[in-house]
Formats: C-alpha cells, structure tokens, sequence
C-alpha cells in the first residue's frame, strides 16, 4: 500500500513492516482504486477496510526524540526510547538489548495507540494517572492527522454505500451518540495555552483606594469582639470578585519575600497577621467571621484584584441567567451581533420520564461535627469520602478538599455535609453546592462557538460551577441526541470509573505483587515532593527517561509500572478462573506466584529488562499487525468484577445530563486537549451512586481573561460517521474531539 508523504512513499508491507521508499524505487502498477483495501493481500484486506473506515484521520502517536513509552515485541510490551522519527515512522531502541526498529506512528505495537483504540473500542472511560505535583511532559500521546480535504472527500463518496452497510453494524454496537465523561483523562504536556482569541482587551489590576484598612496591631487575643462595623459586609459585595471581597472589608493582602521566595500574608481587620490557610481559618473561627475560607489565597501569582476588561464588544447581554445565579452571568460578542441560542436557564438538574431521582434526606447519612467538619476522621460525611478513596488505593488525609480547594481529581468522588447534618452551612466540606461566586463571561469564540472566559485570576482547585441540565436515560438520550444533537450530553459515569479503577487496585493479588505496589507507592511519593524540572532541555529529557518510563500507567491511577503488568495480568487470570474447577484456583495461583517470583529475579539480574506480559494465552502478534478496533481478538479482558450497575437492574445503564434545552453556565465549556478545568463527581442530595453532581474545579491557577475549558473525554472513533474537529489551539491538540 502506498501513499505520498512529503515526496516519499510510506509503504506498508503485507507482513507488517512500514517503510519509506524513494520515487524512484517504486512502480505503477495500476491506478489506485478508491477502496484501496481491495487492492491489498486478501490476509490483510478487512483490517484495512476496517481501519480506514474507522479512522478517517490517522491517528498516530506524537513522538519526538529521546521520548520512552512502551513497544510491543514478540506479544509483550517492552520499555523502549525513541531514537528518531522521520515523518509517519519512529525509530525506537528497545531498552533490554538495545534493538533497533522503524515502526509506523499509527501502529498498535505503540502502547498509547493501543490502549486509545482499545478505549474507542470499549468506549469505556479511561481513568489515567493522578497529576501529581506537575503533569508529565514527556509522555506520548495520540492525534489525528488530517489527510488532504479533497483526498478523504472523493474517498468519502466512494466509500458512502460500503460505509453504511458497515455503520450500521457498528451503530447496533457502538452508541450512537457524544457524550462527555468524568473520567480523568491523561495529563496533557505542561504547555501554558491562553486561548483566548486575539480580541482587544486589557486585564486592568484595581486599587481598593477607600477601602477601610486594617488596624494597627496591637498585642490582643482576637474573638468575636475583633469584627468591625466600619466595612462593607459580604452582602454588600455579593457581586463582587471574591477574592477581591476581603480585601473591600478592612483586610490587606501583602506579598513579603522570605528566604529567597515570594509568600503571601493577609493582615486582618484588627491587625493580626496571618501566614497560611491553617492560621487563617483559626482566625475566623475565634472572630466569628461570615468570610469563608475560599475568599482567601495564599498564592504569590495569584492577583486577587485583576480583571479582563473587553476593549469592544458588537453585542451584550448583561445577565443570561435571567438572575437565577447568584452573580450576573454577562454574554458578549466580539465578533458579530448574534447572541446563544435560547435555553432556559436552570441552575438545577431536573429528572425527566423513567429516571428514578430519589432526594428524600431520610436516604442520606450526615454528621454532627461542631467544628466546622475540619476533622476529616470526625465527620461522617468526610469519612465516606476518604473510604470510596481507599477503594481505590488512596489514603492519607490529603485526600479531597484542602480548605475548599481540590487540588486534583478524586475519582471516587466527594460526599459534601448535606441537610442531614449539623454543622454550619459554611463548613468546610460544602463547597460544589454553593451557588456560582465567581465573575464568569459568555464569550463568543472564533471557531468554537461559544465558550466560558474567567474574568478575575481563579486559584488552582477552586470550584467554578456545576452543569445542570435535564436527567435524560441512555435511551431518551440516544434518541434526543440523534433528532436534536448530542452536543450538550454529559455521561453521569461515576459508577464506571470507579469501578475500572477498582479493577486495577485489586485486594486479592499476590503478596509478592502488593510488596512491591508498597515501594512503587512509596517510590512516587517521594518523587512528588521532587523540586518540579524547570527545563525541558534534550539532555534533561534523557536524564528523566528512567522515571518518566516508570510513570507509564496507563488506564489506571496513579500507581507504578508493575500496576499495569498486575492489572493485565489479572484480567488474565479472570478467564482462567472462570472456566476452572475451585480446586484449581490455588494451584493456578501459585505457578502464577511462581511466575512472578521467577520475574523478579530475573529482574534483578537484567534490571533493564521489564518486559509486560499482555496475556499469556494471547497469541503472539506478528510484528506491526496493528488492529482497527483495538481490543479485537482481546476479549480475554474482561472483569472479574459485576458492576454495581447491574445492581440497579438489568438494563441499568447511565444516566446522561442533557443542558441542550435548559442548564446553566456548565453548558458553555468548550473543550481543550490542554484543559484548564477538571471534572469531579460530587454527592451532595444524594447518596445514590448513579446521580452524583457534576462540577469543574480550576485544575491550574488560572489568569483573568483566559477561557475555562475541560478535556470532553470523548474516545475518538467511538461515534460512527461522526466526525468533529478540535479547534482548541493546544500544542499538543489531537485534532479531533470525535
Ligand atoms: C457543550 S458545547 C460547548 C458550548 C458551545 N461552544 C456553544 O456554543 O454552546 C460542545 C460543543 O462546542 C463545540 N466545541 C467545544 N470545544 C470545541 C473545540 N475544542 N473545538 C471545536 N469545537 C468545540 C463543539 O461543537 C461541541 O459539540
């Protein structure tokens, strides 16, 4: 098979192999036809039919020199670098025994080819690893290279009829509509991506001129009595940008140089200096206070009084949601004079025919924490949250809010305090279910239509804003999403994510297996108080290799390499189970224990060699016999685990937000391959697992003026015959949302 890139052919051979060949080592033989897989060895003619059916765009897997991932070989994954890349191939050099090969970008012997397709395959959500201290720059990633226009239409045409035929096999299969997950999809490279269009507009920093400013300190025991009637309360700021809110009612923010670093401290009314979030809220709890914690920053980069002011707008609108937020939700257009499309406006999720939204408190469980539900071990709302966490294999009191903050995902979600409980409405558990607080703009974008802008500076992990819309069925929502667009559905996936992550972290693995998890854990721990790499130089590059190659995890949290080997392997062991006799299964697990013992010697002689078995009775692949459909012939993989959805019933499946026709501010994210915005499944009036809320967490500290995106998550190719382009400006954009 042949095609022109960039004067060279890229020829595939029938047994795998991808070449380039110059012009002239190459003949014509005939003229192409338009269904090129009829052209092709019959052995290898229905993967290329069904390849480029598919996957109209190729995807292939963005590499570039020195990079590590993990290459198939002989039916096992090994640890490989990338030695060069000419075009569509990549020269990669097995680290084991230093072996050279030219493989195609689009090839499945590339991990993350593989695992993407199998994901689009399966479209099953694909929890990655935890971002810890800085998401990894080095790791590979898949995009989708959009062929010539004029090229993919002609062969769209011809295609047309086949495709059909074909789509509607795959329709019976696949679903039928987008719908974005709360999965936490692979950190993308730490790039800094300001896609805000190039409109005129300046960000201006105010001065709080007649603000009331703090007293003088003076050696005091603060209480109730160091409140001041002299500044404005938070009700007069309601409109106000909150973190501007303190320090419009007598509070000064002061950024003070300390050893060499820059640090922040707030000077309270009555004088009293505070250092950290700690202080802080002791401090407002002695002085009885109303300002919540979230008001407050202790960031250096963070300008608690910019603001994005547009220089010109065509047309406005000063609040879409009609004064059902709790702050004005304004809209402008930079661009033209249309305005959104109509869509009531609501704040609130509504549950439409057949699904069964039960919010009685009798079903809820709360606490009755007296101290601001600041002792996560105390209160029985936070200790819900730290279980579902363990399930997962997180622990420790780091887990969830930091003084209303989320500073990264928890995928098994947040049970915030609810009406059940006694504590004060402001504790520190609540906080997705306050209404919006900060300034957020609708703004009209050059190619996306509209999108979400933050107008002041937005601290890493505060809450931005839920999205509500109508509770449809999977079914209803199918429907609705053929006839009226699936634009605005949101899988409400809580149950799956949790349970693939479930998967991985497994309690019954072999003990030699959970010993090392331990020191992998331990490994990355300390990895993650590492200064973060402040140059992302070649020679760094390949100084990090060594760890970024342990940081390969994929489809899984934030465990270490032998986690993958472990989950496959343990998928494995599921079908074996399943069809042997009970007396067996010990025999099974210790030559699998064996297995493993035997592994780590031989890891220990040949340290680099840390090959990762697939399957063990997975066939043996052919070098480059990459699949269409990842995951074809590896129906092996399937948990040992019943999903808690089919607890709900047979058909069970899930529910999807739909904001097309109503929903609030959450409806107008867009999507970014970079995103600045994370999903988090969060319980606040209800228990029940298949309805958790849906809200976006800043996942960087985000600059006023810069557009709030999250990652849809969408698995490329999971939709057929739908195609749609991704316009997000990201270095590192895959190219296609779907
Ligand atoms: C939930 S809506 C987001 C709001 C939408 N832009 C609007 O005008 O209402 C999702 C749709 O926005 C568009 N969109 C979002 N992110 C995009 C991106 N990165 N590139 C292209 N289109 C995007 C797509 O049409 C997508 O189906």
């Amino acid at each position: 098979m042949l095609s022109n890139d960039r004067g060279k052919y890229l020829v595939f051979f029938d047994d795998g192999y991808a070449q380039y060949v110059q012009h002239q080592y190459t003949r014509l033989v005939c003229e192409s036809s338009p269904l090129v897989w009829e052209e092709v060895h019959p052995f290898s003619r229905e993967f290329v039919r069904e390849y480029l059916l598919a996957y109209p765009e190729r995807p292939m897997v963005r590499l570039h020199e020195g990079q590590n991932l993990k290459t198939e070989w002989n039916g096992k994954w090994w640890s490989s670098r990338v030695a060069r890349v000419d075009a569509s191939l990549a020269q990669v050099v097995f680290v084991g025994d230093g072996r050279r090969e030219w493989i195609y970008r689009g090839s499945t012997r590339l991990a993350p080819l593989y695992l993407e397709l199998r994901a689009a395959e399966r479209h099953r959500p694909r929890p990655m690893p935890r971002s810890k201290a800085q998401p990894r720059s080095n790791m590979p990633y898949v995009e989708y290279t959009r062929s010539d226009e004029q090229e993919s239409k002609n062969r769209q045409e011809a295609q047309a009829q086949q495709e059909q035929q074909h789509n509607e096999e795959m329709i019976r299969r696949q679903r039928a509509v987008a719908k974005k997950s709360t999965s936490i999809p692979a950190p993308p490279p730490p790039q800094i991506v300001s896609n805000t269009d190039a409109v005129t507009s300046r960000v201006v920093y105010y001065t709080p001129k007649n603000a009331v400013k703090p007293y003088k300190m003076v050696p005091h025991r603060c209480s109730a009595k160091c409140k001041r009637s002299d500044v404005l309360t938070l009700k007069d700021l309601r409109t106000y940008n909150p973190l501007a809110k303190p320090l419009l009612s007598g509070w000064e923010r002061q950024i003070v140089r300390f050893k060499g670093h820059k640090e922040v401290m707030y000077r309270a009314p009555c004088g009293r200096r505070l250092r950290n979030m700690p202080e802080l809220h002791r401090y407002l709890r002695a002085t009885d206070s109303d300002l919540p914690v979230d008001l407050f920053d202790f960031q250096p980069a963070t300008h608690c009084l910019a603001e994005f002011v547009l220089n010109k707008c065509l047309v406005g609108k000063k609040d879409l949601s009609h004064g059902k937020e709790n702050v004005p939700v304004p809209c402008v257009n930079y661009y033209d004079e249309s305005l959104p499309e109509f869509c009531s406006y609501n704040t609130e999720r509504t549950p439409t025919a057949g699904v069964p939204l039960n919010l009685d408190p009798e079903f809820l469980c709360g606490c009755d924490c007296t101290d601001d539900c600041q002792d996560k071990s105390k209160c029985a709302c936070w200790k819900m949250t730290l279980e579902g966490a363990r399930t997962i294999g997180l622990d420790g009191p780091n887990v969830g809010y930091a003084y209303k903050r989320l500073p990264e995902p928890l995928p098994s979600g947040i049970y915030e305090c609810n009406s059940r409980c006694k504590c004060k409405h402001t504790c520190l558990n609540r906080v997705a279910q306050h209404p919006l607080q900060l300034k957020l703009q609708v703004f009209k974008t050059l190619n996306r239509g509209w999108g979400i802008r933050a107008l002041n500076d937005v601290p890493k992990g505060a809450f931005l804003c839920v999205y509500a819309g109508n509770l449809l069925t999977d079914a209803t929502a199918n429907l609705d999403g053929l006839n009226e667009g699936d634009e605005y559905l949101a899988e409400l996936d809580y149950i799956e994510v949790v349970e693939q992550m479930k998967e991985g972290y497994e309690e019954d693995i072999p003990e030699v297996d959970k010993k090392l998890d331990k020191k992998e854990l331990f490994k990355e721990e300390e990895a993650s108080d590492e200064e973060p790499p402040s140059s992302s130089s070649e020679e760094d590059n390949a100084s990090k290799s060594d760890k970024e190659d342990d940081d390969f995890r994929p489809g899984y949290i934030g465990l270490g390499v032998m986690e993958f080997n472990k989950r496959l392997r343990k998928r494995d062991k599921t079908k074996k189970d399943k069809d042997k006799p009970d007396s067996e299964d010990n025999k099974e697990k210790d030559s699998k224990e064996n297995i493993i013992k035997e592994k780590d010697s031989a890891s220990k002689e040949n340290p680099d060699e840390d090959c990762i078995t697939i399957s063990d009775d997975e066939e043996v692949r052919e070098p480059s016999r990459f699949m269409a459909q990842a995951g074809m012939g590896a129906s092996e993989f399937i948990s040992k685990y019943k999903s808690v959805r089919t607890l709900f019933g047979k058909d069970e499946a899930c529910y999807i937000m739909d904001a097309k026709v109503q929903g609030n501010i959450g409806r107008y994210l867009n999507h970014s391959c970079c995103p600045n915005v994370f999903v988090q499944n969060v319980f606040v009036d209800t228990h029940d697992p298949r309805f958790p809320w849906v809200a976006f967490f800043a996942l960087s500290h985000i600059k006023a003026g810069t557009e709030l995106t999250w990652n849809y998550n969408y698995d490329v190719g999971s939709v057929p015959g739908k195609v749609l382009y991704c316009y997000c400006g990201a270095p590192n954009c895959r190219g296609r949302l779907l």
